[in-house]
């Protein structure tokens, strides 16, 4: 299979991790015999500092003529200041509107081996498998007006809830057609007792419901749904809600995987091409130190192979290699217990290779870990 795949690092660990996915899809099209070709784009502070904006032109289009795009993350304190058309995340808000990509799936999977680098309980986490389905092009983050204004001589700012109807329908559905095949259950989270905007989301989902008789729609408030996800998150299946609470709740659930490093996504549109990101930002408090956990960017790349090629053996096989090289012991700095022996970035992107070409590699680490 031939695929030209667009990566787009980013700024602070963004960089890091993107080499890692780079990596470890190079192993797969070896394997496997693929070819894939990366090609590679400006995005963020960056780009910023390149070009002059967030995401220039020859990003869009080189995005637009690939198969799939693979993300890092974008942002950092050197481009908080400057003026917010021009913020690093203003490209990746975007693109993402650029290419319709309105579905973002948040996965959430127990890893066994990681089960003490929560620091929730065992027994509240064991076996969680949660799909997040988040509403990604609309919402707080587009509407207009979003601006300071005068408010009879106060300074005042606004920023605006928008939501057409249909921009609600089609990512809820997205979420019963996932739940279909799963657990089928669907968790619509809202806060329908305050917003009309929730309301509507609510009604839209009853909707929705109705032609998917075989799943389960039940509604949470946001509040709620926010202490539930700690306390009882072996409830969920498949979670559906809008753009910002999609936001908060996905860097919540990560905690009951071990750490935010850990959680990937997709964000898909009708046709494509879908882009990959891991849901953690740039981390500029650890950028630069080769510490940074690449396993949620490589879990990225995973998806991609599933979601944008239909290469399930291939994107399981990346999946065992990661759980593999955490059962072997494995652990960058945030998933590592007190006292547990540090992997870096790159040795544990070696690691995941080597689990995937060489079943010697697992011999080895048998061997070294004994
Ligand atoms: N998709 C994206 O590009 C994206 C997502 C979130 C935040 N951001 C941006 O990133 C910048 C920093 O934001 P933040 O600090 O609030 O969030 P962050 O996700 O970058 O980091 C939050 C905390 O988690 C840690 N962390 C994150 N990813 C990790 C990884 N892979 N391995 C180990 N530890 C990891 C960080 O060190 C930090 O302590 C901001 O500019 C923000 O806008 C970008
Ligand atoms: C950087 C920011 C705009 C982004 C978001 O809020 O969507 C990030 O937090 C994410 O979760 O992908
Ligand atoms: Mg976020």
């Amino acid at each position: 299979m031939k695929k030209r795949i667009a990566v787009l690092p980013g700024d602070g660990i963004g960089k890091e991790v993107a080499k890692g996915a780079v990596e470890i899809l190079q192993a797969v099209g070896e394997r496997y015999n693929h070819q894939f070709e990366f090609s590679y784009g400006m995005i963020g502070g960056h780009a910023i500092d390149e070009k002059g904006k967030p995401l220039p032109e020859e990003t869009i289009q080189l995005c637009k003529e690939s198969d799939a795009i693979l993300l890092g993350a974008v942002g950092g304190p050197k481009w908080d200041q400057v003026n917010p058309d021009i913020r690093p995340e203003r490209g990746l808000l975007q693109i993402r509107k650029e290419l319709n990509l309105y579905a973002n799936l948040r996965p959430t999977t127990y890893f066994e081996s990681l089960a003490k680098s929560s620091p929730l309980k065992d027994e509240v986490i064991q076996g969680v498998d949660l799909l997040m389905v988040r509403e990604l092009t609309g919402g707080l983050y587009f509407g207009q007006p979003s601006e300071r204004m005068d408010a009879n001589g106060e300074s005042a700012v606004v920023d605006t809830l928008f939501y057409k109807k249909a921009e609600m329908k089609r990512v809820i559905e997205k979420a019963f057609i996932l739940a279909d095949k799963r657990r089928k259950k669907v968790t619509s989270i809202d806060k329908a007792n305050v917003l009309e905007s929730s309301r509507m989301w609510r009604e839209t989902a009853e909707e929705v419901a109705k032609d998917y008789p075989h799943v389960y729609l039940e509604h949470m408030l946001v509040d709620n749904a926010a202490m539930q996800m700690v306390t009882n998150p072996k409830q969920f299946d498949v979670v559906v809600t809008e753009n910002m609470f999609g936001d908060i709740l996905s860097d919540e659930a990560s905690v009951l995987t071990g750490s935010l490093g850990m959680l990937p996504s997709a964000s898909l549109s009708e046709n494509g091409p879908y882009l990959f990101e891991p849901i953690h930002g740039s981390a500029p408090d650890i950028a630069g130190k080769n510490v940074a956990n690449p396993l949620a960017m490589i879990l990225s790349a995973a998806m991609m192979l599933r979601e944008s090629f239909g290469l399930e053996t291939e994107a399981n096989e990346v999946e065992r290699a990661v759980k593999q090289v955490l059962d072997a012991g494995f652990r960058t700095s945030d998933i590592a217990e007190f006292g547990q022996q540090v992997t870096s970035t790159t040795e544990m992107i070696a690691e995941v290779k080597a689990m995937l070409l060489d079943n010697e590699a697992i011999m080895h680490i048998m061997g070294a870990y004994a």
